[in-house]
């Protein structure tokens, strides 16, 4: 298991070691000890799994505090855009977008920490999976617009399938206004 450093403090990206036999194959999907190792210490309390037809868009997601969900996402099949925002309070890199290709082939995860909000478009049908360190509480979560113009997200797909909830989610600059959401 390689746990790879992105450009934003605690997101990290998994590349498991995958084990292929006459049988088939294995990998380990999370380890504690490993993630100890990088100063990640997350406890998980939810799985959760969706399936996604191709051009299906989810997100932007977040659950406010105190029921913020830390995600370790992956899919079991299929390719998915995976799309994060940093939205922690006092982050240097507050607002900045990250983007990982999730495939089944590779089986890369992303560890995705408190306070980001996060989505992702199928870029095949797609198995999606994923560990929370917070049960779903719905009266703490909120979305933010998919094609928000400030963070401008490319999720590479034309015409996106979307939830009701999902086509009319406020901007971040909406919810920075509302004080929802604060930079500090
Ligand atoms: C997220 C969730 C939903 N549900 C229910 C509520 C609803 O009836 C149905 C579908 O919910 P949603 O439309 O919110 O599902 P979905 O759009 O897949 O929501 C997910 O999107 C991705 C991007 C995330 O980051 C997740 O944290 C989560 O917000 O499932 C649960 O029972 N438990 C849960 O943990």
């Amino acid at each position: 298991m390689n746990i790879i450093k992105t450009g934003i403090e605690g997101l990290v990206e998994i590349i498991p070691t995958i084990y292929k036999d006459d049988r088939g194959w294995f990998f380990e999907l999370f380890r504690e000890d490993h993630f100890r190792n990088h100063g990640i210490n997350p406890k998980f309390i939810q799985d959760n799994q969706s399936f996604s037809k191709k051009g299906v868009v989810r997100g932007l997601h977040l659950q406010l505090d105190p029921y913020a969900q830390g995600k370790l996402v992956s899919v079991i099949s299929g390719k998915v855009l995976d799309v994060v925002v940093d939205l922690r309070k006092g982050s240097s890199t507050f607002g900045k977008v990250h983007y990982c290709t999730l495939d089944s082939e590779r089986r890369n995860l992303l560890f995705v920490p408190e306070g980001f909000a996060h989505g992702f478009s199928a870029l095949e049908d797609s198995i999606f999976f994923y560990k929370c360190t917070n049960t779903h509480h719905p009266g703490a979560e909120i979305g933010i617009r998919w094609n928000d113009p400030d963070l401008a997200i490319d999720w590479t797909v034309k015409e996106p399938l979307l939830s009701a909830k999902d086509k009319n989610h406020p901007t971040l600059n909406e919810l920075l206004i509302k004080s929802v959401i604060s930079r500090n």
